[in-house]
């Protein structure tokens, strides 16, 4: 017997559109800070490595100082307020069911690892009803590491029981390509999502311009390689 083939999905700006509820939770926060809100285009650059360095980079930006205490003072309200608009306005990108639906029927498992706060991810996904198509769902807090650090991915893996040999990790962002590169995993990339630089130029192993170009990309990556037998 082997294991299953998997697709490792990161959540904010590949499987879904977030930024705007994202966004609207920080601008809060500046708000009552006395600093201005900043546009959804800042998204590209601020989202995509967690919400304390969300925070962060939205004091940088604003150019206001902000101690490790402050910040943690900033993060706890940043969960309360996000948790009660995690979806908002997202949704989630046209073409992601029927991909699934494509690979599951190829004997595909799927997992979601992502930087987002595992409740937040837990409340996003139910909200779409989507929990339930995956073997695993890691959060940045589910283990005491987390993207960039690849056992955040190969751990996502482990849990959901498919064969590492034959996965493939999709992001839209640097962080989601220095993780797979790290766990020897291969990495495709979707365009539309949160990064500061083309993802041409973080040299996945392919980019996909829309979900209905999935199924091929993945098994273009997942085909040569013999399955892991099981030592049970
Ligand atoms: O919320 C973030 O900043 C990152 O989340 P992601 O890992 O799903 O892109
Ligand atoms: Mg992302």
């Amino acid at each position: 017997m082997s294991l299953p083939p998997i697709v490792v999905f990161d959540l904010d700006g590949t499987l879904a559109e977030t930024a705007p509820d994202i966004m609207r939770t920080l601008n809060v926060i500046l708000e009552q800070e006395g600093l201005a809100a900043l546009p959804l285009e800042r998204a590209r650059e601020l989202v995509g490595a967690g919400a304390r360095a969300l925070i962060e980079r939205g004091f940088k930006v604003s150019g206001r100082p902000l101690d490790t205490e402050k910040l943690e003072q900033l993060f706890e309200t940043f969960l309360g307020i996000y948790a009660d608009g995690v979806a908002g306005t997202s949704f989630i990108h046209d073409g992601v069911g029927a991909a699934l639906d494509e690979l599951a029927a190829e004997g595909f498992v799927f997992a979601v690892c992502t930087n987002k706060p595992i409740r937040h991810t837990r409340l996003f996904l139910d909200h779409f009803g989507l929990s339930g198509r995956f073997a695993a769902i890691a959060g940045r807090d589910s283990f005491a590491f987390c993207k960039p650090d690849p056992r955040h991915l190969t751990e996502t893996i482990a849990q959901a029981g498919a064969d590492p040999a034959r996965a493939v990790m999709v992001g839209d962002s640097r962080t989601d390509v220095d993780t797979a590169r790290a766990a020897g995993i291969a990495v495709i990339c979707v365009p539309f999502g949160y990064t500061d630089v083309p993802v041409e130029a973080l040299a996945p192993d392919l980019v996909i311009q829309h979900f209905s170009e999935l199924p091929q990309a993945v098994r273009q990556l997942t085909d040569r390689k013999p399955a892991l037998a099981t030592h049970s």
